[in-house]
This record gives structure tokens, sequence and C-alpha cells, in this order.
């Protein structure tokens, strides 16, 4: 009896379940709780994996091992108080796991500084912490960020408060601590991107002294303040990106040009050209391999990881250029001559990673058969040292950060579908890539009830193609309310897909959401973005925000559609994409009835601290034209012409864009009696650390596009 009682009971719960996920809407709650995976390392070996995963604001570092990798929580943060887990690394002996938690790596500014969303009395600072990959207590070494592990295993480098310290990693005893971390130098200007030697306790970095950098290395000695810092090949430049060659004889790195001299015309956009150096490190020498072209397209990536320089055997190294027109993958030997080019096509390389033999590269970018690739990102692989590229995923999905694991043909990497959100995939040769996180997903998420975006072109208003993603659920209505999305960055792609980053994952959520709820939407990839090419991302012609025009002929295009109101179409973005909304309503308010401007630049002036009218000799030749034109780029400009409601909403601890800048505009737009609703997001930054505070600001922003558009 009990046991066909408990059965009917079983199916009773089976069957109201499944019916409350097909019946029911989603909420934004729902297709918020996506587990958000980030940070993905691999150990020398390639038998372990690390990464940090946020579980609806729930943070944690999870970790797996060969041979199936099942993924393990190894630190227990069960909070939603935006401590994000960044630097993520494991010890050559696979023993420890040191990460970073705290701060806010998105910004612009102060990322090594406590974040603090949840308006604790006292914020946490960021901190180094350690635990062994087995499991067991955390250790918190000290306050700083950054952290590296010394390639014996032994030794942890960190940064606080712009200079090294170091700490032996090995020195838990119970839970007592038996070493407190020592700053291994104080030296001017700031430290950054420690390197440590392949073969000896050395480490090289960065110092950053304001106009120009070095690259110094030093020993870490027995004794306190016992060695000095080597610097190398030091020179009027800005060096950074130190890169050991394997037997830690040599030292590569990236050489671009100090700043200074007389000021430049701002009418000419000047590329930031660049070589690569290296030094045997015996005298204060470099040698040039190599010096990007005297072109625009020469300038140094401004793409994921910029050069992404490194050092996979004595004779050869590999770096990322776009002096082609596209960000490809390059190799030079340490004797220089020619480069050699790994990926030609027309299309780009974003996300790198050198396999554990060092013999080859696996990549991600907009590749594949099917044209819609542009608009999407697939793992390739290529040799170090020679044009063999090969397609390691294909399809409809999203595939990038893949790292290859022990096995030759073995890789994890981070993947998505239109529906499916980001999660862990293993794949073993041929065979499909399976899910090591689905099981973290809960049953709430609405992947079954989410569309698949289509992808649209149409012409800017100066004749340029631009694509975007079309979300419609197909209810076959016409006359429906419409929205434009605007990513920021500028330097983004959005994706046919759930995307990379969680700032875009969140907003692909919002667009599913608004598709849900009747909205036709239009996610516009404006020109300044990448995945189309260097001219695309650095148009010749960039004077007063043509890219503004692609939003605006995204808006036309919506208008022309036959299933769309005309007359209820909105705008949506954040950041750079939050500009681009208020550019939208204040120049064309016929077009956009409404929108969300969410912690947007509005001042350009402001928002660049443009000093334009130093002292005479720092005073660009052109600067009254330029200060013209940059008023004519900014939304202030047009607080006459804005009819249409906005809503506002900023964090106030932003640190990509001054909280002032939207108390600058409301201001303004109040003395046109402009209808405006606002939302302040207390302690919260640029990228909505706490998810609570992320579903509070989507759930605001189509409340009000509902509000306006809808009635
Ligand atoms: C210096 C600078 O502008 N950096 C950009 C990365 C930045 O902060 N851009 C913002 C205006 C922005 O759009 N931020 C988010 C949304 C992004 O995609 O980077």
């Amino acid at each position: 009896m009990r046991y066909s009682s408990k059965l009917f009971l079983s199916l009773i719960i089976l069957i109201s379940t499944f019916s409350k996920i097909y019946s029911q809407k989603f909420t934004i709650a729902d297709v918020k709780s996506y587990a958000f995976p980030n940070e993905m390392v691999t150990s020398l070996q390639g038998d372990k994996i690390a990464l940090a995963i946020n579980e609806e604001g729930s943070r944690n570092v999870y970790v797996g091992e060969a041979p199936s990798f099942k993924l393990r929580k190894l630190t227990n943060f069960d909070a939603d108080n935006g401590q994000e887990i960044t630097s993520i690394s494991i010890s050559s002996d696979g023993k420890w796991v040191v990460f970073t938690l705290g701060g806010e790596h998105g910004g612009n500014w102060d990322v090594s500084k406590a974040s603090n969303p949840s308006s604790s009395q006292i914020p946490s600072k960021v901190r180094v912490c350690q635990m062994l990959f087995a499991g067991g207590p955390l250790r918190v070494i000290s306050e700083g960020d950054f952290p590296k592990i010394s390639s014996d295993g032994e030794v942890i480098a960190f940064i606080k408060d712009d200079q090294p310290w170091v700490c032996h990693l090995d020195t838990v005893k119970g839970d007592d601590f038996l070493e407190i971390p020592r700053q291994l130098v104080s030296t001017r200007g700031k430290v950054s991107d420690l390197q440590w030697s392949p073969v000896k306790n050395q480490l090289a970095f960065t110092v950053n002294r304001g106009t120009y950098s070095f690259v110094g290395h030093t020993n870490l000695g027995k004794e306190l303040d016992s060695e000095i810092i080597n610097w190398v090949a030091p020179g009027f430049y800005k060096d950074s990106s130190p890169r050991w060659s394997p037997d830690g004889s040599q030292i590569a790195f990236i050489r671009t040009a100090a700043s200074g001299g007389a000021v430049d015309s701002l009418s000419q956009r000047k590329p930031n050209l660049w070589s690569i150096q290296i030094s045997n490190l015996k005298d204060k020498l470099s040698t040039t391999l190599w010096s990007s072209p005297n072109t625009q397209a020469g300038t140094l990536p401004p793409t994921d990881g910029h050069a992404n320089l490194m050092f996979p055997n004595k004779q050869l190294l590999t770096f990322t250029s776009y002096h082609d027109g596209w960000p490809h993958i390059y190799s030079i030997s340490t004797k220089g001559g020619q480069a050699t080019l790994l990926t030609p096509g027309n299309f780009m390389v974003e996300h790198l990673s050198l396999s554990a033999d060092a013999k080859s590269i696996l990549f991600d970018g907009n590749f594949g058969n099917d044209p819609l690739d542009y608009h999407r990102r697939h793992i390739g692989k290529v040799s170090v040292d020679k044009a063999n590229m090969s397609f390691v995923t294909s399809g409809a999905g999203n595939e990038w950060s893949a790292k290859s694991l022990a096995g030759s043909d073995t890789y994890a990497y981070l993947g998505s579908t239109a529906q499916k959100g980001p999660q862990v995939y293993l794949k073993n040769g041929n065979q499909a890539g399976s899910s090591l996180t689905a099981n973290l997903y809960p049953t709430k998420f609405p992947e079954k009830a989410l569309v698949t975006p289509t992808s649209v072109e149409f012409k800017s208003l100066d004749g340029l193609t631009i694509y975007g993603q079309v979300f419609d659920n197909g209810d076959g209505k016409t006359n429906k309310p419409a929205v434009v999305f605007v990513h920021g960055g500028p330097s983004r792609q959005m994706l046919l897909g759930w995307h990379y980053s969680d700032y875009y994952s969140n907003a692909y959520a919002l667009n599913q959401y608004l598709a849900q709820e009747g909205f036709v939407v239009l996610s516009v990839n404006y020109r300044l973005g990448i995945g189309y090419g260097f001219s695309f991302q650095h148009p010749a012609n960039f004077l007063v925000a043509p890219e503004y025009w692609d939003v605006k002929a995204a808006g036309e295009w919506l208008a022309k559609q036959p299933n769309v109101n005309p007359k209820k179409i909105g705008l949506w973005g954040g950041s750079y994409g939050g500009y681009l909304t208020a550019m939208g309503l204040g120049k064309d308010s016929k077009l956009f009835a409404a929108g969300v401007d969410i912690h947007g630049v509005h001042d350009w002036l402001g928002y660049s601290q443009m000093q334009l009218f130093g002292d005479e000799n720092k005073k660009a030749p052109d600067a009254e034209w330029a200060a013209n034109l940059i008023s004519k780029a900014s939304p202030i400009s047009y607080t006459s012409s804005w009819t249409s409601p906005v809503l506002f909403i900023h964090g106030d601890d932003d640190r990509n864009v001054n909280f002032q800048q939207t108390i600058d505009l409301m201001k303004r737009l109040e003395k046109k009696k402009v209808k405006m609703e606002s939302m302040v997001i207390v302690d919260d930054n640029h990228h909505w650390a706490k998810h609570q505070n992320s579903i509070t600001v989507l759930e605001a922003t189509a409340e009000f596009l509902k509000n306006q558009l809808m009635k």
C-alpha cells in the first residue's frame, strides 16, 4: 500500500511540476536562474580543472579531475553578496587552489577595491585565498589581488597596494598559518602582471610609472631585501606583458610609445603601434623581434587579451594582431624574421589558451561553415608553428574559453545555445560535448520556453550593413510594440544565443523575457563593435557618433516590420548602450517612444576628463573644434528635443561610468519637464554584482517598457 501511495504522490508532483513549466509564463527571476560559469583554468598536467560558478548570487569555486571531471563545490559561499571570484589557479603539483575573493574586475578604475553591494556595515576586503584541491578549510592569505603560484608550487606572489608580496603556500599547520606574507619589492609606480620564471624562483612584472613603464625581474631571495630589481632594457617607452622563455633565460615583452609630446589633432585617430621585444637578460638590451605596421590596423589589438603574447618553446613566440583587418594568431622565431599567420580568414580570434604540451593553441572565434557563424563563437585549434587550423566545435550554439586536458583530444569549454544557458562541457575526440553543470540549473529555468533569435541585417543611414538578432514569441500578432536593445562596450558583439559575458547574459535574459511578454526585440550590433573586422570596429569616419546612425536605422527597420506598431518602439541599453539610448531619446523622440538608460554616458567631456584646454603647450591644436564635436556627440546637448519618457538606473559604486553622469543629465531634463523615472542601486557597481539587484533592475526595465509601450 505504502509503495503505491508514494508512487501516486510522486506522479502528482511530477505532473504539477511539468504543467507549471509549460503553462505558466516565466518570470525574470526564472530566466535569470542560470548557473553562470567563468574563470575556468586547468592544472599543468591537464588532469584537473577549477572555475567559478555563480548560482543566483552564490559564487563558488568548483573543481573536477580526470577522468570524469565531475564538478565538486570546493568553497561554501552561499550569500548573494556580490563577492566575485577571479584569478583562480591550481599549483603545479595539483595540491592547492588559489583565487581572489572580491573586487570589481570589470571596472575601469579601483578594480582591487572592496565591492559592497550588500551595504554591509564593514565591507569585506579583496582577499587572496587558498584551499586544498582535495577540500578543507579556506585560508585567507592576505588582503591582495592577482595571485600567481610559482612554477615549483611552493610560493604565491600577489599584488597588495600596487606592490608584489610573497608567501609560502605550504605553511599551514592545522588551522594555524606559520608564515606571514612579506612585501617582496617596494618600487615607485604600480606593479602588475606578475610572471614566475618556469625554472627558478624569479618573478617578472610590469612597473607603471605614469606616462611610461618598465619590465623588471627579481629573485626570491632568502633574506628580506637581499636582492635587487633587474630592469629589462629600460627606455622611454611603455613596456609591459613580460613572458619568460621555457628555460628562464629570456624575457619577451610588448613595447609601445610613452605618452607625451605635442598634443595631436583630435580629428585623427592615432594607432597605438607596438613591437615585440626579447632580452637575454644578461645585458640591459632587447632586440625587436616584430613591429606592427604603421597603419590604423597596426594598433595594439583592442580585443580580449590584446597581444596575447605566449612563449611556447625556446624557438618561438605567438601573439595576436589585427593588422590584416581581423584579430589573428601569429608565430615568430625568437631569431626574428617573418611572422607566420596561423589563422587566416575573415573572422576574429577571441579567447586563447596554450595546450598543456605547449604544441597547440585553442581559441574561439566567429568562424565556421555556416554564414550565421559570423554571429556565434566556436572553438578552433592550431599548432603553434604551422597554419593547420581545425574546427573543434561547430553548429548552432556558442562555445568559448576552451582548455586542453590530459589526453590529446580532450577539452573542457564553456558553451550555450539559444535556449541552454552558459554551461561547462567536456569533449572527448569527436564526441559531442557533455555538460558538467546542467545539474546546477534549477527546474524553474525556462529552457524550453525560450525563443531562438533570428539573424537580420539592414543598411545604416550611410549604407553600412548592420547585423542584429530579433527575438519574437511568434504569436502571429500584428501591431506589436518593439524594443531596440543596444549593447555597451562598445567593443562587443551580441551573439545568436546566450553570451559568454555575465553582463550580456543578463541582457539576453531580459530580451527573452520581453519577447515572451509580446515585444519584438532587435539587438543591434552597431559599428565600433567586434566580430566584423577592423574597419567596422574602427571606422575611418568616427566623428560625432556615427554608431548612433546604426541604432536609428534599427528603429526604422522595426518601424517597417508588418507586425510592429511604429508608434510603440522603445530603446534599452546599459553603459555605452545607455549612452546610445539617451542619444536616441534626445535626437529622435518621434521614432523612439520611450527608453531605459542604465548607467549611460551623457557628457563625453566629463566622462573622459578630456583636458582640452589645459595649459597652452598641452592644448590640442583643434581643441575648440574638438570640444564642439564632443558636445554634439553627448546626450546633454539634446535635452531640448527630448520628449519621450525615460527611466534612468545607476549603481552609485559604478567604476566604469560615474554616477554623476546620470545626476547631471536628469537635472538638465528636469528643466525641460521631460517625464522621467529613476532607480538608484546603492553600493552596487557597473555589473550588478548582487544577483538580486540585477533582477530588480531588469524587472524595473521591463515594467517601464510595458507601461510606456503596451498600454
Ligand atoms: C574605458 C572604457 O570605456 N571601457 C569600457 C570597457 C567601458 O567601461 N565601457 C562602458 C561604457 C560599458 O559599456 N561597459 C560595459 C557594459 C561593457 O560592455 O564593457
